[in-house]
Protein backbone atom coordinates (compact mmCIF):
# COMPACT_ATOMS: atom_id res chain seq x y z
CA UNK A 1 0.00 0.00 0.00
CA UNK A 2 1.60 3.48 -0.86
CA UNK A 3 1.55 5.76 2.20
CA UNK A 4 -1.29 8.21 3.44
CA UNK A 5 -0.37 11.42 1.76
CA UNK A 6 -2.16 14.02 -0.14
CA UNK A 7 -1.69 13.26 -4.23
CA UNK A 8 -3.01 16.80 -4.59
CA UNK A 9 -0.10 18.73 -2.85
CA UNK A 10 2.94 17.59 -5.37
CA UNK A 11 4.37 21.09 -5.30
CA UNK A 12 7.82 21.54 -4.56
CA UNK A 13 8.20 24.42 -1.50
CA UNK A 14 11.57 25.87 0.09
CA UNK A 15 11.01 27.36 3.82
CA UNK A 16 13.75 29.10 4.87
CA UNK A 17 15.59 27.22 2.29
CA UNK A 18 15.29 24.04 3.29
CA UNK A 19 12.70 21.54 1.33
CA UNK A 20 9.10 21.34 2.57
CA UNK A 21 7.33 17.54 1.97
CA UNK A 22 4.83 17.57 -0.01
CA UNK A 23 1.41 15.49 -0.13
CA UNK A 24 0.10 17.25 3.43
CA UNK A 25 -3.29 17.14 4.01
CA UNK A 26 -5.42 20.41 4.62
CA UNK A 27 -5.69 20.65 9.11
CA UNK A 28 -3.75 17.19 9.44
CA UNK A 29 -0.35 17.99 7.22
CA UNK A 30 1.65 14.75 6.99
CA UNK A 31 -0.05 13.31 10.43
CA UNK A 32 -1.66 10.67 8.60
CA UNK A 33 1.66 9.18 7.30
CA UNK A 34 3.58 10.10 10.08
CA UNK A 35 1.56 7.75 12.56
CA UNK A 36 1.25 5.07 10.37
CA UNK A 37 4.22 5.23 8.14
CA UNK A 38 7.34 7.20 9.71
CA UNK A 39 10.11 5.27 8.85
CA UNK A 40 9.17 5.05 4.92
CA UNK A 41 8.18 8.59 5.22
CA UNK A 42 11.74 9.52 6.71
CA UNK A 43 13.27 7.09 3.88
CA UNK A 44 11.18 8.98 1.20
CA UNK A 45 11.76 12.27 2.45
CA UNK A 46 15.48 11.55 2.69
CA UNK A 47 15.60 10.01 -0.90
CA UNK A 48 13.62 12.95 -2.73
CA UNK A 49 14.75 15.94 -0.63
CA UNK A 50 18.00 14.98 1.56
CA UNK A 51 19.07 15.06 5.11
CA UNK A 52 16.68 17.92 5.93
CA UNK A 53 13.34 18.98 5.41
CA UNK A 54 10.28 20.08 6.83
CA UNK A 55 7.21 17.72 7.78
CA UNK A 56 3.85 19.02 8.71
CA UNK A 57 2.12 17.66 12.06
CA UNK A 58 -1.03 19.55 11.38
CA UNK A 59 -2.07 21.45 14.80
CA UNK A 60 1.37 21.62 16.04
CA UNK A 61 2.81 22.99 12.70
CA UNK A 62 5.83 21.78 10.72
CA UNK A 63 8.75 20.54 12.18
CA UNK A 64 12.23 21.44 10.69
CA UNK A 65 13.69 17.33 10.35
CA UNK A 66 16.91 16.53 10.38
CA UNK A 67 18.20 12.53 9.51
CA UNK A 68 21.70 13.78 9.88
CA UNK A 69 23.09 12.48 13.31
CA UNK A 70 24.23 15.85 14.19
CA UNK A 71 20.80 16.52 14.65
CA UNK A 72 20.83 14.34 18.04
CA UNK A 73 23.52 17.22 19.58
CA UNK A 74 20.20 19.07 19.47
CA UNK A 75 19.01 17.67 22.91
CA UNK A 76 22.66 19.05 24.56
CA UNK A 77 22.24 22.31 22.91
CA UNK A 78 22.32 25.22 24.80
CA UNK A 79 19.90 27.57 22.45
CA UNK A 80 17.58 24.78 22.14
CA UNK A 81 14.17 24.23 24.15
CA UNK A 82 11.58 22.14 24.70
CA UNK A 83 8.67 24.56 25.19
CA UNK A 84 7.44 23.25 22.01
CA UNK A 85 6.16 20.14 23.86
CA UNK A 86 3.86 22.44 26.31
CA UNK A 87 2.10 24.26 22.78
CA UNK A 88 1.58 20.82 21.47
CA UNK A 89 -0.05 19.16 24.75
CA UNK A 90 -0.71 22.15 27.38
CA UNK A 91 -3.76 20.76 28.99
CA UNK A 92 -1.98 17.62 29.80
CA UNK A 93 1.78 18.06 29.69
CA UNK A 94 2.29 22.25 30.41
CA UNK A 95 4.06 22.98 33.65
CA UNK A 96 5.97 19.43 33.64
CA UNK A 97 9.71 18.80 33.60
CA UNK A 98 9.80 18.00 29.97
CA UNK A 99 8.65 21.15 29.02
CA UNK A 100 11.03 23.39 31.28
CA UNK A 101 14.52 24.66 30.64
CA UNK A 102 17.32 25.69 32.46
CA UNK A 103 17.26 26.24 36.30
CA UNK A 104 13.69 25.93 36.70
CA UNK A 105 14.44 22.55 34.79
CA UNK A 106 17.44 21.72 37.09
CA UNK A 107 15.22 22.25 39.92
CA UNK A 108 12.25 20.32 39.60
CA UNK A 109 14.44 17.21 38.02
CA UNK A 110 17.29 17.56 40.98
CA UNK A 111 13.66 17.02 43.19
CA UNK A 112 12.41 13.83 41.63
CA UNK A 113 15.67 12.16 39.87
CA UNK A 114 16.89 10.44 42.91
CA UNK A 115 14.36 8.24 43.80
CA UNK A 116 14.77 6.72 40.16
CA UNK A 117 18.00 6.08 40.47
CA UNK A 118 19.18 2.39 41.10
CA UNK A 119 19.52 3.38 44.79
CA UNK A 120 16.57 5.10 44.92
CA UNK A 121 14.51 2.16 43.22
CA UNK A 122 16.28 -0.11 45.54
CA UNK A 123 15.39 1.48 48.94
CA UNK A 124 11.61 1.84 48.43
CA UNK A 125 11.84 -1.86 47.35
CA UNK A 126 10.15 -1.60 43.96
CA UNK A 127 11.30 -4.36 42.52
CA UNK A 128 9.94 -6.34 45.69
CA UNK A 129 6.89 -4.82 44.51
CA UNK A 130 6.37 -5.55 41.41
CA UNK A 131 7.59 -9.19 41.28
CA UNK A 132 4.60 -10.92 42.25
CA UNK A 133 2.76 -8.60 40.17
CA UNK A 134 4.18 -9.52 37.45
CA UNK A 135 4.16 -13.14 38.01
CA UNK A 136 0.93 -13.15 38.54
CA UNK A 137 -0.41 -11.39 35.28
CA UNK A 138 1.99 -13.82 33.24
CA UNK A 139 0.64 -16.51 35.02
CA UNK A 140 -2.84 -15.74 34.18
CA UNK A 141 -1.88 -15.60 30.54
CA UNK A 142 -0.32 -18.70 31.08
CA UNK A 143 -4.06 -20.34 32.39
CA UNK A 144 -6.06 -18.51 29.16
CA UNK A 145 -3.37 -19.40 26.65
CA UNK A 146 -4.17 -16.82 24.23
CA UNK A 147 -3.73 -12.52 24.78
CA UNK A 148 -4.25 -9.65 22.63
CA UNK A 149 -0.37 -8.54 24.21
CA UNK A 150 -0.83 -4.92 23.53
CA UNK A 151 -4.10 -4.65 25.78
CA UNK A 152 -2.78 -7.04 28.43
CA UNK A 153 1.27 -5.46 28.68
CA UNK A 154 -0.86 -1.76 28.82
CA UNK A 155 -2.75 -3.15 31.81
CA UNK A 156 -0.03 -4.47 33.58
CA UNK A 157 2.37 -1.46 33.12
CA UNK A 158 -0.71 0.78 34.60
CA UNK A 159 -1.09 -1.41 37.50
CA UNK A 160 2.47 -1.24 38.10
CA UNK A 161 3.02 2.39 37.46
CA UNK A 162 -0.08 3.09 39.84
CA UNK A 163 1.27 0.57 42.33
CA UNK A 164 4.68 2.87 42.13
CA UNK A 165 2.74 5.72 43.00
CA UNK A 166 1.21 4.08 46.28
CA UNK A 167 -1.73 4.33 45.45
CA UNK A 168 -3.96 1.48 47.28
CA UNK A 169 -5.28 -1.39 45.60
CA UNK A 170 -9.19 -0.84 46.28
CA UNK A 171 -8.68 2.38 44.59
CA UNK A 172 -7.31 1.29 41.26
CA UNK A 173 -10.50 1.06 39.15
CA UNK A 174 -11.36 4.60 39.71
CA UNK A 175 -7.96 5.51 38.67
CA UNK A 176 -7.99 3.76 35.65
CA UNK A 177 -11.11 5.35 34.65
CA UNK A 178 -9.68 8.76 35.43
CA UNK A 179 -6.67 7.56 33.77
CA UNK A 180 -8.33 6.91 30.26
CA UNK A 181 -10.29 10.15 30.58
CA UNK A 182 -6.98 12.27 31.15
CA UNK A 183 -6.09 10.51 28.43
CA UNK A 184 -8.50 11.99 25.57
CA UNK A 185 -6.88 15.14 26.52
CA UNK A 186 -4.40 14.63 24.00
CA UNK A 187 -6.20 14.32 21.01
CA UNK A 188 -9.73 16.08 22.27
CA UNK A 189 -11.15 18.92 19.86
CA UNK A 190 -11.09 22.30 21.80
CA UNK A 191 -15.02 22.31 22.00
CA UNK A 192 -15.77 23.10 25.86
CA UNK A 193 -18.87 21.85 26.56
CA UNK A 194 -20.72 19.32 28.95
CA UNK A 195 -19.82 15.74 28.05
CA UNK A 196 -17.04 16.84 25.90
CA UNK A 197 -13.92 15.22 25.52
CA UNK A 198 -12.12 18.13 26.29
CA UNK A 199 -14.32 19.12 29.83
CA UNK A 200 -14.54 15.21 30.50
CA UNK A 201 -10.90 15.07 30.11
CA UNK A 202 -9.92 18.31 32.25
CA UNK A 203 -12.43 16.76 34.86
CA UNK A 204 -10.10 13.72 35.30
CA UNK A 205 -6.72 15.86 35.19
CA UNK A 206 -7.76 17.91 38.56
CA UNK A 207 -9.22 14.76 40.07
CA UNK A 208 -5.60 12.88 39.72
CA UNK A 209 -3.87 16.51 40.22
CA UNK A 210 -5.87 16.39 43.84
CA UNK A 211 -5.79 12.89 44.83
CA UNK A 212 -1.69 13.18 44.26
CA UNK A 213 -1.56 16.67 46.25
CA UNK A 214 -3.47 15.00 49.00
CA UNK A 215 -0.58 11.78 48.38
CA UNK A 216 2.11 14.65 48.82
CA UNK A 217 -0.07 16.26 52.03
CA UNK A 218 0.20 12.34 53.00
CA UNK A 219 4.23 11.83 52.74
CA UNK A 220 5.16 15.19 54.70
CA UNK A 221 2.39 13.38 57.46
CA UNK A 222 4.32 10.11 58.17
CA UNK A 223 7.69 11.24 56.39
CA UNK A 224 9.23 7.97 58.10
CA UNK A 225 7.37 5.60 55.93
CA UNK A 226 9.15 4.70 52.73
CA UNK A 227 8.06 5.10 48.71
CA UNK A 228 8.73 6.27 45.92
CA UNK A 229 6.63 9.81 46.42
CA UNK A 230 7.62 9.76 49.87
CA UNK A 231 11.49 10.00 48.68
CA UNK A 232 10.24 12.66 45.90
CA UNK A 233 8.59 14.75 48.84
CA UNK A 234 11.72 14.76 50.72
CA UNK A 235 13.98 15.19 48.33
CA UNK A 236 12.02 18.30 47.10
CA UNK A 237 11.65 19.65 50.60
CA UNK A 238 15.72 19.12 51.21
CA UNK A 239 16.05 21.43 47.58
CA UNK A 240 17.54 24.67 48.32
CA UNK A 241 14.97 27.11 46.17
CA UNK A 242 11.49 26.58 47.72
CA UNK A 243 9.17 25.69 44.62
CA UNK A 244 5.69 24.99 44.97
CA UNK A 245 3.72 21.85 45.22
CA UNK A 246 2.29 22.28 41.71
CA UNK A 247 5.79 21.25 40.68
CA UNK A 248 5.64 18.30 42.37
CA UNK A 249 1.81 17.59 41.12
CA UNK A 250 2.42 18.01 37.61
CA UNK A 251 5.25 16.20 37.53
CA UNK A 252 3.42 13.23 39.48
CA UNK A 253 0.91 13.48 36.41
CA UNK A 254 4.17 13.01 33.97
CA UNK A 255 5.39 10.15 35.72
CA UNK A 256 2.04 8.63 34.96
CA UNK A 257 2.06 9.72 31.64
CA UNK A 258 5.57 9.20 30.61
CA UNK A 259 6.22 5.74 31.78
CA UNK A 260 2.67 4.06 30.80
CA UNK A 261 2.82 3.77 26.88
CA UNK A 262 6.06 3.53 26.43
CA UNK A 263 7.22 0.40 28.97
CA UNK A 264 3.86 -1.17 27.30
CA UNK A 265 4.58 -0.99 23.64
CA UNK A 266 8.31 -2.16 24.68
CA UNK A 267 6.95 -5.59 26.81
CA UNK A 268 4.44 -5.84 23.94
CA UNK A 269 7.59 -6.18 21.54
CA UNK A 270 9.68 -7.83 23.74
CA UNK A 271 7.21 -10.97 23.85
CA UNK A 272 6.45 -10.70 19.82
CA UNK A 273 10.17 -10.56 19.51
CA UNK A 274 10.25 -14.08 21.66
CA UNK A 275 7.37 -15.50 19.58
CA UNK A 276 8.77 -15.04 16.13
CA UNK A 277 12.52 -16.00 16.81
CA UNK A 278 12.74 -19.53 18.56
CA UNK A 279 16.20 -19.17 19.60
CA UNK A 280 15.66 -15.88 21.41
CA UNK A 281 13.29 -17.94 23.78
CA UNK A 282 15.73 -20.41 23.87
CA UNK A 283 18.51 -18.35 25.95
CA UNK A 284 16.46 -16.99 27.24
CA UNK A 285 14.87 -20.23 29.25
CA UNK A 286 18.33 -21.19 29.68
CA UNK A 287 19.30 -18.00 31.33
CA UNK A 288 15.79 -17.80 33.64
CA UNK A 289 16.48 -21.42 34.75
CA UNK A 290 19.96 -20.62 35.41
CA UNK A 291 18.97 -17.63 37.78
CA UNK A 292 15.97 -19.51 39.07
CA UNK A 293 13.62 -16.49 40.08
CA UNK A 294 12.63 -12.51 39.06
CA UNK A 295 15.38 -10.40 40.26
CA UNK A 296 14.49 -7.50 42.25
CA UNK A 297 17.45 -5.13 43.15
CA UNK A 298 19.46 -3.59 40.44
CA UNK A 299 21.99 -5.19 41.64
CA UNK A 300 21.27 -8.50 40.38
CA UNK A 301 20.47 -7.26 36.89
CA UNK A 302 24.31 -8.12 35.90
CA UNK A 303 23.30 -11.88 36.52
CA UNK A 304 20.56 -11.46 33.25
CA UNK A 305 22.56 -10.39 30.43
CA UNK A 306 20.29 -11.97 28.35
CA UNK A 307 17.50 -10.38 29.54
CA UNK A 308 18.95 -7.23 29.37
CA UNK A 309 20.24 -7.77 26.09
CA UNK A 310 16.52 -8.23 24.52
CA UNK A 311 15.26 -5.30 26.52
CA UNK A 312 17.87 -3.00 24.79
CA UNK A 313 17.58 -4.78 21.02
CA UNK A 314 14.05 -4.85 21.23
CA UNK A 315 14.11 -1.26 22.35
CA UNK A 316 16.56 -0.44 19.58
CA UNK A 317 14.72 -2.26 16.47
CA UNK A 318 11.22 -0.47 18.03
CA UNK A 319 12.01 2.46 19.59
CA UNK A 320 8.58 3.76 21.74
CA UNK A 321 10.04 7.59 21.79
CA UNK A 322 9.75 8.04 17.98
CA UNK A 323 10.53 11.67 17.84
CA UNK A 324 11.20 14.39 19.99
CA UNK A 325 9.89 17.87 19.46
CA UNK A 326 11.99 20.93 20.21
CA UNK A 327 12.38 24.53 19.16
CA UNK A 328 15.60 27.00 18.41
CA UNK A 329 15.78 29.82 20.83
CA UNK A 330 18.93 31.43 18.45
CA UNK A 331 20.33 31.16 15.17
CA UNK A 332 22.05 27.44 15.14
CA UNK A 333 24.25 26.08 12.41
CA UNK A 334 22.88 22.52 11.49
CA UNK A 335 25.30 20.71 9.29
CA UNK A 336 25.64 23.19 5.90
CA UNK A 337 22.28 24.65 7.11
CA UNK A 338 21.01 28.05 9.24
CA UNK A 339 18.58 27.17 11.00
CA UNK A 340 16.93 30.67 12.10
CA UNK A 341 15.92 31.12 15.94
CA UNK A 342 12.24 30.63 16.55
CA UNK A 343 12.37 27.05 14.41
CA UNK A 344 10.41 24.23 15.68
CA UNK A 345 12.48 20.68 15.06
CA UNK A 346 11.74 17.41 15.43
CA UNK A 347 14.51 14.84 16.70
CA UNK A 348 13.62 11.51 14.96
CA UNK A 349 14.78 8.90 17.69
CA UNK A 350 13.41 6.28 15.46
CA UNK A 351 15.35 7.09 12.71
CA UNK A 352 18.71 6.89 14.85
CA UNK A 353 17.74 3.84 16.24
CA UNK A 354 18.29 2.16 13.48
CA UNK A 355 20.58 4.08 11.58
CA UNK A 356 23.67 2.45 9.42
CA UNK A 357 25.55 5.31 10.42
CA UNK A 358 25.14 4.55 14.20
CA UNK A 359 24.83 0.49 14.37
CA UNK A 360 26.19 -1.95 11.98
CA UNK A 361 23.87 -4.08 10.44
CA UNK A 362 21.21 -1.95 11.64
CA UNK A 363 18.15 -4.11 10.99
CA UNK A 364 18.99 -6.76 12.33
CA UNK A 365 17.69 -8.35 15.54
CA UNK A 366 21.13 -9.16 17.53
CA UNK A 367 21.32 -9.77 20.66
CA UNK A 368 24.86 -10.40 20.69
CA UNK A 369 25.71 -6.76 19.71
CA UNK A 370 25.18 -6.21 23.45
CA UNK A 371 26.38 -9.33 24.57
CA UNK A 372 29.63 -9.04 23.00
CA UNK A 373 30.53 -5.81 24.01
CA UNK A 374 33.04 -4.55 26.18
CA UNK A 375 32.73 -0.63 26.65
CA UNK A 376 30.18 0.94 29.02
CA UNK A 377 26.86 1.97 27.37
CA UNK A 378 27.27 5.08 26.00
CA UNK A 379 24.27 8.40 24.43
CA UNK A 380 24.74 6.71 21.46
CA UNK A 381 23.26 2.76 23.00
CA UNK A 382 20.54 4.03 24.59
CA UNK A 383 19.03 6.93 22.58
CA UNK A 384 15.62 5.56 22.62
CA UNK A 385 15.63 7.20 26.15
CA UNK A 386 16.84 10.98 24.66
CA UNK A 387 19.73 12.41 25.81
CA UNK A 388 20.80 15.80 27.20
CA UNK A 389 19.23 17.26 30.65
CA UNK A 390 15.80 15.61 29.61
CA UNK A 391 17.44 12.04 29.14
CA UNK A 392 14.65 9.54 30.53
CA UNK A 393 14.03 9.92 34.28
CA UNK A 394 12.64 6.08 34.22
CA UNK A 395 15.59 4.26 32.58
CA UNK A 396 16.60 2.60 35.66
CA UNK A 397 13.29 1.43 36.02
CA UNK A 398 12.38 0.45 32.67
CA UNK A 399 15.32 -1.78 32.76
CA UNK A 400 13.95 -3.27 35.90
CA UNK A 401 10.70 -4.13 35.31
CA UNK A 402 11.85 -5.41 32.09
CA UNK A 403 14.37 -7.67 32.59
CA UNK A 404 11.80 -9.15 35.74
CA UNK A 405 9.30 -9.59 33.20
CA UNK A 406 10.87 -11.50 30.74
CA UNK A 407 12.66 -13.54 33.65
CA UNK A 408 8.81 -14.05 34.93
CA UNK A 409 7.78 -15.01 31.16
CA UNK A 410 10.49 -17.55 30.84
CA UNK A 411 10.06 -19.21 34.09
CA UNK A 412 6.64 -19.66 34.14
CA UNK A 413 5.71 -20.48 30.76
CA UNK A 414 8.30 -23.25 30.25
CA UNK A 415 7.49 -25.12 33.68
CA UNK A 416 3.64 -25.22 32.09
CA UNK A 417 5.73 -26.75 28.92
CA UNK A 418 4.64 -23.95 26.38
CA UNK A 419 6.14 -21.32 24.72
CA UNK A 420 4.77 -18.12 22.90
CA UNK A 421 3.58 -17.95 19.29
CA UNK A 422 2.99 -15.05 16.77
CA UNK A 423 -0.94 -15.61 16.13
CA UNK A 424 -1.03 -12.51 14.05
CA UNK A 425 0.68 -10.32 11.44
CA UNK A 426 3.15 -8.27 13.80
CA UNK A 427 3.75 -5.60 10.69
CA UNK A 428 0.00 -4.71 10.09
CA UNK A 429 -1.57 -1.64 12.27
CA UNK A 430 1.87 -0.41 13.54
CA UNK A 431 1.77 3.04 14.64
CA UNK A 432 4.59 5.00 14.91
CA UNK A 433 3.19 8.17 16.85
CA UNK A 434 2.86 9.93 19.39
CA UNK A 435 4.26 6.62 21.16
CA UNK A 436 5.45 4.29 18.73
CA UNK A 437 3.62 0.78 19.22
CA UNK A 438 2.57 -2.61 17.33
CA UNK A 439 -1.44 -3.22 16.75
CA UNK A 440 -3.82 -3.47 19.49
CA UNK A 441 -4.80 -6.78 17.39
CA UNK A 442 -1.64 -8.82 17.87
CA UNK A 443 -2.51 -11.90 19.25
CA UNK A 444 -0.08 -13.99 21.17
CA UNK A 445 -0.95 -17.93 22.16
CA UNK A 446 0.98 -19.55 25.20
CA UNK A 447 1.37 -23.34 23.82
C1 LIG B 1 10.60 2.12 27.30
C2 LIG B 1 10.18 3.08 28.10
C3 LIG B 1 10.52 4.53 27.97
C4 LIG B 1 11.03 5.22 26.91
C5 LIG B 1 11.40 4.70 25.54
C6 LIG B 1 11.16 6.60 27.34
C7 LIG B 1 11.66 7.62 26.54
C8 LIG B 1 11.85 8.92 26.96
C9 LIG B 1 12.41 9.98 26.17
C10 LIG B 1 12.85 9.85 24.71
C11 LIG B 1 12.46 11.09 26.94
C12 LIG B 1 13.04 12.45 26.54
C13 LIG B 1 11.96 13.40 26.07
C14 LIG B 1 12.55 14.70 25.58
O1 LIG B 1 13.76 14.89 25.60
O2 LIG B 1 11.74 15.55 25.17
C15 LIG B 1 11.90 10.76 28.22
C16 LIG B 1 11.76 11.65 29.27
C17 LIG B 1 11.16 11.33 30.46
N1 LIG B 1 10.75 10.08 30.88
FE1 LIG B 1 10.83 8.38 29.80
N2 LIG B 1 10.71 6.71 28.63
C18 LIG B 1 10.34 5.48 29.06
C19 LIG B 1 9.84 5.14 30.31
C20 LIG B 1 9.71 6.01 31.37
C21 LIG B 1 9.27 5.65 32.70
C22 LIG B 1 8.92 4.23 33.17
C23 LIG B 1 9.22 6.79 33.43
C24 LIG B 1 8.83 7.00 34.88
C25 LIG B 1 7.93 6.34 35.52
C26 LIG B 1 9.65 7.88 32.56
C27 LIG B 1 9.73 9.19 32.94
C28 LIG B 1 10.24 10.20 32.15
C29 LIG B 1 10.30 11.60 32.57
C30 LIG B 1 9.83 12.16 33.91
C31 LIG B 1 10.88 12.31 31.50
C32 LIG B 1 11.16 13.80 31.45
C33 LIG B 1 12.55 14.08 31.95
C34 LIG B 1 12.93 15.55 31.84
O3 LIG B 1 12.30 16.27 31.08
O4 LIG B 1 13.88 15.94 32.53
N3 LIG B 1 9.93 7.36 31.33
N4 LIG B 1 11.55 9.42 28.22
Amino acid sequence: MDMLLNPLNRRHRLRHDIPVMPGAFPMVGHLPAIVTDMPRLLRRAERTLGSHFWLDFGPAGQLMTCLDPDALALLRHKDVSSTLIAEIAPEILGGTLVTLNGSAHRQARDGIKAAFLPRGLTEAGIGELFAPVIRARVQAWRDRGEITILRETGDLMLKLTFYLMGIPAQDLPEWHRKYRQLLQLIVAPPVDLPGTPLRRGRAARDWIDAQSRQFIRDARAHSARTGLINDMVSAFDRSEDALSDDVLVANVRLLLLAGHETTASTMAWIVIELARQPELWDALVEEAQRVGAVPTRHADLAQCPVAEALFRETLRMHPASSLVPRRATQELQLGQRRIPAGTSLGIPLLHFSTSALLHEAPDQFRLARWLQRTGPIGPVDMLQFGSGPHVCIGYHLVWLELVQFSIALALTMHKAGVRPRLLSDAEKGRRYYPTAQPSMKVRIGFS
